[in-house]
């Protein structure tokens, strides 16, 4: 089943393309203001997306938001599993608690 591991290894090897033969290659080239730019309108798409009904419509934003987000960490040099290991650890609490923990007491 592909994964965004799968995206991150495309968008890397990609980032190498010409900016005239690859999105990937000029969002790269254009830097990380731009492609943080992009992944901005992408996010803002998304949110419209899901306050409407068009289910494909939301898979496709989702999917355009994840791709700019993978790109925008390859920009910065932080690998995907960095992330993830951020999401592992906070396995461990529910997000309310991790909330009120920030509560000064
Ligand atoms: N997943 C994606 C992906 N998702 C979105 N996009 C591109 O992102 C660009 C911006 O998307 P938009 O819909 O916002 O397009 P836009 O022209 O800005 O439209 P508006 O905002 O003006 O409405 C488009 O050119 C999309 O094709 C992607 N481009 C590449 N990938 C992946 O990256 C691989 C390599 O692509 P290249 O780097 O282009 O070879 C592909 O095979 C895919 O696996």
């Amino acid at each position: 089943m592909f994964s965004l591991s799968d995206l991150e290894r495309i968008v890397a090897e990609r980032a190498k393309a010409s900016p005239e033969e690859s999105w990937t290659a000029k969002l790269v080239a254009s830097g990380q203001e731009k492609a943080a730019k992009k992944l901005g309108e992408e996010a803002i798409e998304t949110v419209i997306a899901a306050m409407g009904q068009d289910r494909k419509n939301l898979t496709a934003e989702a999917a355009d938001l994840l791709y700019h987000l993978i790109v925008v960490l390859k920009i910065a040099e932080l690998p995907l599993q960095d992330v993830l290991n951020e999401l592992e650890r906070r396995t461990g609490q529910s997000g309310l608690q991790e909330k009120a923990s920030r509560k000064p007491s």
